[in-house]
């Protein structure tokens, strides 16, 4: 599904709306008596919306505020301010029964599958956790048949149930993980560096298995990363997060073909170029300084005092989310929502497709995934996540 507009806005009606979502944690002295003498913005005015079916793709460096973004929308962190608005409900102020009804609907898929996973629970029992919160969607005796059905939806072999997670490969355990968000039959999930903990052979494989249960399940995607050339391969619309706040946002052609903050075109400068030919064409933009402290952000445009262009007006005027004026009367994919008072296009990285994901071929339903020995529990070495899990016995689409 590809939105319309590359905005804050989704192209169709929206499943979810971001409206000024603020996430501060204070920062304390004393031991007895507590005194607040500051924040950590983390998160600090981001807004967006996410259409059903479709993907959101949110990039930014460590510690620019995205995982707290995602604790936001599946609730495990409450917002200091702002609206999260589910099917037009914000979810932020519901409590009890509402919010446990809505928290179904909206499932998480964490980074590291090495730590996400209980060690002492069998994957049947991981998997089928959920179901102790929310019997209705499988009662007792339903249960085991559902998880073995989750398994196979996954590509892992539904006869592991009873296995435990160091048996398993890392690109396996994510698979567990991915199972797990999937057995309350979300509507949207949100994936926090669901594959920067795995192999790069592995990664394409999960991103693809990503792609196909989208499909399956007309899901919508809040998608988590650093790394720019994986999100533009799941992606419809990308928005680039700096210091707590989107820089820019748009389909995934305008943000990587057509970028005009600073911003989104030094970190695009910064993506490795498979073809040696782009690669010399290709413009490095070296950022100066270190990323300003949360706690203590510069004035204006938080990205001045990195920026090359910077001028006095970002110091003092914090530039808006929008569509420059520069470009709002044409009909460009320079026309796209962007937080610079000097946007201005600039193509980082030469022609199409160059920053594809490249690690593999993509592999075809039905195909072994990840390779490996018969039947097997996943061998040391590939628990540790150095290699890949073995082929699956019965021939299917099982990476196990
Ligand atoms: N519980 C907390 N208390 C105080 N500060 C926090 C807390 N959680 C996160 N932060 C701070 O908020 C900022 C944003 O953190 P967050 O984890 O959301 O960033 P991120 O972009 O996801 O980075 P990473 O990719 O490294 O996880 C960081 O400066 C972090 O140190």
């Amino acid at each position: 599904m590809r939105a319309e507009q590359g905005s804050i806005r989704a192209g169709g009606e929206p499943i979810l709306e971001v409206i000024d979502l603020v996430k501060h944690y204070p920062l304390t002295q004393g031991i007895l008596f507590k005194k607040q003498v500051g924040a950590v913005k983390a998160v600090d005015g981001v807004s967006f919306e996410l259409a059903a079916g479709e993907t959101l793709g949110i990039v930014g460096e460590s510690g620019c505020g995205k995982s707290t973004v995602a604790k936001m929308l599946v609730h495990l962190e409450q917002p200091t301010s702002g609206a999260i608005k589910y099917k037009g409900e914000d979810i932020t102020k519901l409590s009890g029964r509402g919010l446990k009804a809505v928290r179904r609907n909206i499932q998480m898929v964490f980074q590291d599958p090495y730590t996400s996973l209980n060690p002492r629970m069998t994957v049947g029992d991981i998997i089928g956790e959920p179901y102790e919160i929310h019997p209705e969607v499988a009662p007792k005796g339903e249960r085991r048949r559902k998880v073995q059905d989750l398994l196979d939806v996954v590509g892992l072999n539904p006869e592991y149930i009873n296995r435990y997670p160091h048996q398993f490969s890392g690109g396996q355990r994510q698979r567990i993980g991915i199972a797990r968000g999937l057995a309350l039959n979300p509507e949207i999930i949100v994936a926090d560096e669901p594959v920067s903990a795995l192999d790069v052979s592995v990664q394409a494989q999960v991103i693809n298995l990503l792609d196909r249960l989208q499909a399956e399940f007309n899901l919508s995607y809040v998608f988590i990363a650093h790394d720019l050339s994986i999100v533009r391969h799941i992606s419809d619309r990308v928005g680039v997060m700096y210091l707590g706040r989107l820089a820019e946002i748009g389909t995934d052609e305008q943000i990587y073909d057509h970028p005009t903050h600073p911003y989104t075109q030094a970190l695009l400068s910064a993506v490795p170029v498979p073809d040696p030919m782009a690669r010399e064409y290709r413009e490095r933009i070296i950022l100066r300084g270190d990323v300003p402290s949360p706690a203590n952000p510069p004035s204006g445009c938080r990205f001045r005092t990195r920026c090359w262009k910077a001028q006095e007006r970002c110091e003092l005027e914090v530039p808006l989310l929008v569509v420059p004026a520069v470009f709002r009367l044409t009909d460009t994919a320079a026309a796209h929502d962007s937080a610079c008072h000097f946007a201005e296009e600039k193509q980082v990285v030469p022609s199409e497709g160059l920053l594809e994901a490249p690690e593999t071929e993509p592999v075809e339903p039905g195909a072994p995934e990840e390779p490996g020995g018969p039947g097997e529990p996943a061998a040391p070495d590939d628990a540790a996540g150095k290699g890949d899990g073995p082929a699956p016995p019965s021939g299917g689409a099982h990476a196990d």
